[in-house]
């Protein structure tokens, strides 16, 4: 995971060199391979930019340091490309995706979108075209990477990955489309991604409060809202049969075994080029670039359903001689650490053994408890967290920093890929809330609360998960948010995905097109599972406070 971040001055305000500087230690955790800085003076304005940006090599022959500046441009990136419409560069033998990134920019000024629309894989970006004077910066459609706007009083803006909580409000920027800063007029303009967020508006109000006299101007192209697709069911026919005789059935059923076939295929596909693009080496041998036989694919791992499938998947195409690190967090409670999540952890952990003996799998137990949790929280992952603020940010980003920290036993994890199932309960319709839904209002209302949910993803999640993994310098990586993948469970009908209905156990209708792929896989165990989420399963939670609320400890 890549650190980046750009300060634009007007004003030459010190706070926000201040800032700027306050902000660096947590940049350079973020890229542990490299760090530099740039500062470059807009002679057309009076304009000062200072960019800086960290490293974590994934892609390419060797590394490539940023800020990256050629006559053009000047780009720093943090992102992974898998594949492009417009690229099309064997991306393993060239020399990375960050200078192909900024060659497909400097050749696209005129339709940027485009090029950025083709893009498979999660970035974020800051990029300055010298000619025009302007900074283009985004986030990817589904915002699966951090990037914070702050701006002082007299006009100077600060972009970064992440800040220290501060006197100065940050806003995660949102991701809806491509935001342009003209350094000589002084405006900022946002071309809209196609597809329109439900909460675009909220969103356009949310800048427009942050940048105070900067004037924002919104560019209306085309843009589409997601349809809803709403189809009646009829998996009446499973009523009454056993767990075995329902899945048997629906892989039997021709359009359901269809779906499973292509979800698996893209699944996959998926965890493929999230594994594949990347070094040779682990945490600790990229320091002497030696040979390697260490862990550099790990799992955080509940032993749930969406993160066994993918330790499965991952067996496949990692080489047989690289162990995978399995990390599974538990916080103290008075029952110990056996948390319902260790629990299921071993569970599946055995499960994956018997299924794949050849594998080393390390099941690594990471043990919190209350007074290492508050002074870490305290010192450090607050910030990590910032601007989130309510009680579920707190659990979800401390439990992810624990868990990614990857300490367990004396032993550390030296991997520098994190696989994780963020997205599975948006996409397959795993959460109560759900099974509420469907009991209230129908599938109709279902539908609408998968599609918020989806929708939500973005702010409510993935900036804050990227904020707190990347600061061990690993790199999350979300095999569900796979475009392609995407696409496909976003075009079913809900009961083609999920059932939560009365006529079906519970641990079986939730994700029901999920766990049909998992029992076609052989996992028996994790097939099952109820869903647990992270901060109960991990027992981080205190269930009497409202997780909507604001954390008093943040
Ligand atoms: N206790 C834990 N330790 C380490 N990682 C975890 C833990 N709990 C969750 N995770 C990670 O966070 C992801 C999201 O959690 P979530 O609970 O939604 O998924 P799950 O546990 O895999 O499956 P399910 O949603 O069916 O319980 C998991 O897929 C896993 O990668
Ligand atoms: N991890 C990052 O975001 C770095 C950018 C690029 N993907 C690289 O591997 O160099």
């Amino acid at each position: 995971m890549c650190g980046i971040i750009c300060l634009i001055q007007r004003e030459h305000n010190q706070d926000f060199n201040k800032i700027f500087e306050g902000c660096e230690y947590l940049i350079k955790n973020r890229g542990p391979d490299s760090y530099q800085t740039l500062e470059y003076i807009c002679s057309k304005t009076s304009c000062n930019l200072k960019l800086g940006a960290s490293v974590l090599w994934l892609q390419g022959k060797s590394l490539t340091k940023q800020p990256l500046e050629n006559e053009s441009s000047i780009f720093v990136y943090n992102g992974d490309v898998f594949g492009s419409e417009t690229i099309q560069d064997n991306l393993r033998e060239s020399n990375g995706d960050t200078e192909l990134f900024q060659k497909a920019l400097d050749g696209n000024d005129g339709n940027i979108k485009k090029f950025l629309k083709g893009i498979r894989g999660p970035f974020a970006f800051i990029y300055l075209n010298k000619q025009k004077s302007k900074l283009y910066f985004a986030r990817d459609i589904y915002g699966r990477r951090s990037l914070l706007l702050g701006c002082s009083d007299g006009g100077d803006i600060l972009l970064s990955s992440c800040v220290t909580k501060n006197s100065c409000n940050f806003i995660e920027l949102p991701a809806i489309g491509i935001f342009s800063y003209d350094l000589q007029s002084n405006q900022l303009e946002l071309v809209p991604w196609d597809i329109r967020n439900n909460n675009f508006s909220m969103k356009i109000q949310e800048v427009k409060r942050c940048l105070g006299e900067i004037d924002l101007i919104v560019k209306d192209e085309n843009v589409k809202t997601l349809q809803l697709d709403f189809t009646e069911p009829n998996l009446g026919i499973l009523k009454n049969l056993s767990k075995e005789e329902i899945f048997e059935t629906l892989l039997k059923d021709e359009i359901w075994g269809g779906n499973v076939k292509k979800l698996s295929d893209l699944l996959h596909f998926s965890v493929l080029r999230r594994i594949k693009n990347q070094p040779k080496y682990c945490k600790k041998c990229f320091l002497n670039l030696g040979s390697c036989k260490d862990c550099r694919v790990g799992v955080l791992f509940s032993g749930g359903l969406d993160c066994t499938i993918l330790a499965l998947i991952v067996d496949e195409y990692l080489d047989e001689s690289s162990p995978i690190d399995l990390l599974n967090v538990a916080f103290e409670n008075p029952g110990g650490f056996d948390t319902p999540d260790r629990l299921t952890g071993r569970e599946s952990w055995m499960e994956l053994k018997e299924l794949r003996p050849e594998r080393v799998w390390n099941f690594v137990e990471i043990n919190v408890d209350l007074e290492e949790l508050n002074e870490a929280r305290d010192s450090h992952v607050k910030h990590l967290i910032y601007p989130l603020n309510t009680v579920l940010d707190d659990s979800l980003g401390c439990a992810l920093w624990f868990a990614s920290k990857g300490m367990g036993d004396g032993y550390i994890s030296t991997s520098r890929v994190l696989i994780v199932g963020m997205g599975a309960d948006e996409l397959f319709g795993g959460y109560t809330r759900h099974r509420a839904a469907l009991n209230k209002g129908g599938w109709q209302r279902l539908t609408e609360v998968l599609q918020e949910d989806w929708q939500n993803i973005s702010h409510r999640n993935l900036a804050r998960d990227d904020r707190v993994v990347s600061d061990h310098g690993r790199q999350l990586r979300t095999p569900y948010l796979d475009e392609d993948l995407v696409e496909f469970v976003l075009g079913l009908p809900a009961w083609q995905k999920t059932y939560p209905s009365d006529c079906l156990p519970q641990g079986i209708g939730e994700k029901i097109l999920l766990r049909s792929l998992a029992y076609r896989m052989g996992l028996r165990r994790a097939t099952n599972y109820k869903k647990r989420a992270l901060q109960f399963g991990s027992r981080i939670a205190n269930k009497k406070e409202n997780a909507h609320e604001i954390s008093p400890r943040l």
